[in-house]
């Protein structure tokens, strides 16, 4: 295959969709201009995202977590820039890994630049991944959209988020831009923005504007963020009670459940499929992309 072009597959899990690229010794050379071609839905693949899948031996970035998993998820955001974790994206991942063979129907361990994740494989259905501890942060933020505003919980799953809670679904407008929040400082680096609804007992609806990659159907980190913030509003807190707790999350691609133990740990099951596979020629698309 010449240097110009790229094995890759296409995958989704509740429709946050990857293009994935193989490269178990980190020879492609993915600068954020070539993954942005590649994720653009006219002119390249298309996805929210990219999941370049290397080993962790052969990263500078994973290096350190090569002992406990082979395999390392370097994430990147539709425009190019780099995440510390994509919920949906390490399902996939993982599904990926056990198309390939080189992961078991039973567990294995992910690393990401959040850390190593934990991962269930169920045969063709769910894949459940345990993502580690929710931080609920003190400095919230105010988002505005269209004239109404919201205080949003900040809280953290290795990647930023802001929670707001709304009465309706539609008052988060087009999202076609970034939602306003101020202060800005809350959030240096950009964030996740959730607006949610209640539909019922512990079960929850939300939409999300993501960084780096717009408004998408679906953000498995964000649906943690918002199980965590929907508990504490609702008075459940596991590590009080030595209870787990569990939402229902529905998302415009799909439904995610999350839940969290009384060690704090938080799990999310949801499906990941792989829909297609082929080679990308970068020379047409950065032509056609421009
Ligand atoms: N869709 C992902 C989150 C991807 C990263 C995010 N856009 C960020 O920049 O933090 C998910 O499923 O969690």
């Amino acid at each position: 295959m010449s240097t110009a072009q790229i094995a890759f597959l296409k995958g989704h899990g509740t429709e946050n969709d990857f293009v994935i690229v193989p490269d178990p010794d980190n020879t492609v050379d993915l600068p954020a201009s070539a993954v942005a071609r590649l994720c653009d839905r006219r002119a390249g693949i298309g996805g929210d995202g990219l999941l370049h899948v290397v080993r962790s031996a052969a990263h500078p970035d994973a290096r350190h977590m090569a002992d406990t998993a082979e395999w390392f998820m370097d994430y990147r955001n539709a425009d190019g820039s780099v995440a510390e974790m994509c919920g949906n994206g390490v399902r996939v991942f993982a599904r990926y890994l056990q198309r390939a063979g080189l992961a078991g129907d039973g567990g294995l361990a992910v690393a990401t630049r959040g850390g190593v994740k934990r991962v269930r494989l169920s045969g063709d259905g769910d894949v459940t991944v345990s993502m580690g501890r929710a931080a609920l942060l003190d400095e919230g933020v105010r988002v505005t959209v269209d004239g109404r505003a919201w205080d949003a919980r900040n809280v953290s799953m290795g990647n930023p988020h802001a929670v707001a809670f709304v009465d309706d679904l539609a008052h988060a407008g087009d999202l076609r831009s970034v939602p306003r929040f101020s202060p800005e400082s809350v959030y240096p680096d950009g964030v996740n923005i959730e607006f949610v609804v209640d539909r019922g007992p512990r079960h929850v609806a939300m939409r999300v504007h993501e960084r780096g990659s717009g408004e998408t159907r679906s953000c498995g980190t964000g649906a943690c963020a918002v199980a965590v913030a929907a508990a504490r509003r609702d008075g459940a807190d596991p590590a009080l009670t030595g209870e787990p707790v569990t939402y229902t999350v529905d998302l415009p691609g799909g439904t995610l459940v999350i839940t969290e133990h009384p060690d704090g740990a938080v799990e999310m099951t949801g499906p990941a499929v792989i829909v297609a596979e082929g080679v990308a020629d970068m020379d047409r698309i950065e032509t056609m992309a421009g």
